[in-house]
């Protein structure tokens, strides 16, 4: 297998969650940023086992473990982490079938979308900031609906139907990787979107792990206020029975005083400013059916975000060099990075 020249280890960043819950808005603005040929992609929907008319004639989801070819998805992963390009399966939701393999090489940050980025104990390690999506339920309904109905070939009761046929599947193995996330994400209609239902004006929580690597955003929060309330809020709060860092994100923040928290977010990335003066405009990005929009507060989530991947890359490197001073092997992805003493617990594996 041919292996890429990168100068550095490659930083996995894996997106999870449920079928439209957002992965691929959230982690196409923050690809579209790098540019394309700048970073790697990959949806972990291509490692279906069985294309849609298969699936049905099972009676089989594509959220059950059963549906997914782990040991290939993984195998490709450890590759591209070794800087080895690797052919890929790919699916294609227009049609619901399986088109012919691509070739992708690896790049210095390599971003993994999917239902199961974080199911077993091997992806997880390999992934060195792990992010879960967990919009408002009746949010991501809502999505699901008008994502499938304009662009995946299914009417709006067809969807309606496989939502009702997933839910003890999304239940049983795709929320149960909320756990092992680093950063939840949590969408959510607050004030200003049921005064005027629009989508580029949701809620914003983000949830953080306790073992979670910590990003300075004490500057930002500060610039927040705007004489009633800040627009950005650090509160701790109880999450799934336990007490956690929560940052919210006011759906209602004006967008001049979002430009004013983005630039205070930039500040703190001089290594790819570089790219912002061309790219900026590919944060926030949303479609609603086939028309696009931009909202301020998924452009802020998606720089938080990218804020912890550069802390998380800059940490990657230091260690790479320590190790090099020190002329040990590297240690493998995550845990070196993240330096988690702690066992994982498994997500409740039942069929
Ligand atoms: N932050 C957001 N703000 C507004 N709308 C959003 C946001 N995220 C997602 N959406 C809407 O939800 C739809 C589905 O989102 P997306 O395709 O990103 O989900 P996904 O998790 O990648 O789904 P799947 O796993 O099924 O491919 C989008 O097409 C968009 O209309
Ligand atoms: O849960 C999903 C993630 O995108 C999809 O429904 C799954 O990938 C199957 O795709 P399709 O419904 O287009 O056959």
């Amino acid at each position: 297998m041919e292996r890429q020249k990168t100068a550095h280890k490659p930083l996995i960043v894996a997106v999870c969650g449920d079928s439209g819950s957002g992965k691929s808005t959230l982690t196409d603005g923050m690809v579209q940023l790098f540019g394309q040929d700048s970073v790697t992609h990959i949806c972990l929907d291509d490692y279906h086992t069985l294309d849609r008319a298969a699936r049905m004639r099972a009676g089989i989801t594509a959220l059950h473990p059963c549906a997914n070819n782990f040991p290939l998805m993984t195998e490709h992963l450890q590759r591209l982490a070794r800087g080895e390009t690797i052919l890929k399966p790919v699916y294609d939701h227009r049609t619901g079938t399986f088109g012919p393999p691509e070739e992708v090489k690896p790049a210095e940050i390599i971003f993994v979308h999917g239902l199961h980025a974080l199911f077993t104990p091997e992806l997880r390690r390999l992934a060195h900031v792990r992010i879960y999506l967990d919009p408002e339920a009746a949010l991501q309904q809502q999505w699901k609906i008008m994502r499938d109905s304009t662009s995946r070939g299914y009417t709006v009761e067809q969807v309606r139907e496989q939502i009702a046929l997933r839910r003890r599947d999304s239940r049983l193995y795709i929320q149960p990787q909320k756990r092992f996330a680093d950063i939840i994400v949590r969408f959510y209609r607050g004030s200003l979107y049921y005064r005027t239902r629009d989508l580029a004006h949701l809620d914003v929580r983000l949830i953080e792990a306790k073992h979670a690597p910590k990003i300075d955003l004490s500057d930002v929060l500060e610039a927040s206020h705007n004489g009633r309330k800040p627009a950005l809020r650090l509160v701790e709060e109880v999450y799934d029975g336990v007490l956690r860092d929560v940052l919210e994100i006011d759906g209602d923040i004006s967008h001049q005083k979002a430009c004013e928290l983005e630039n205070c977010i930039w500040a703190h990335m001089q290594e790819i400013n570089h790219l912002r003066p061309e790219r900026l405009s590919m944060l926030g990005r949303f479609y609603v059916g086939n028309v696009l929009r931009q909202s301020d507060p998924l452009a802020l989530t998606q720089l938080i975000i990218l804020y912890h991947i550069i802390h998380a890359r800059n940490r990657l490197r230091q260690s790479a060099e320590e190790e090099e001073v020190s002329g040990r092997e590297p240690p493998a992805s995550g845990e070196a990075v993240e330096g988690r003493g702690g066992r994982e617990r498994e997500p409740e594996q039942r069929s």
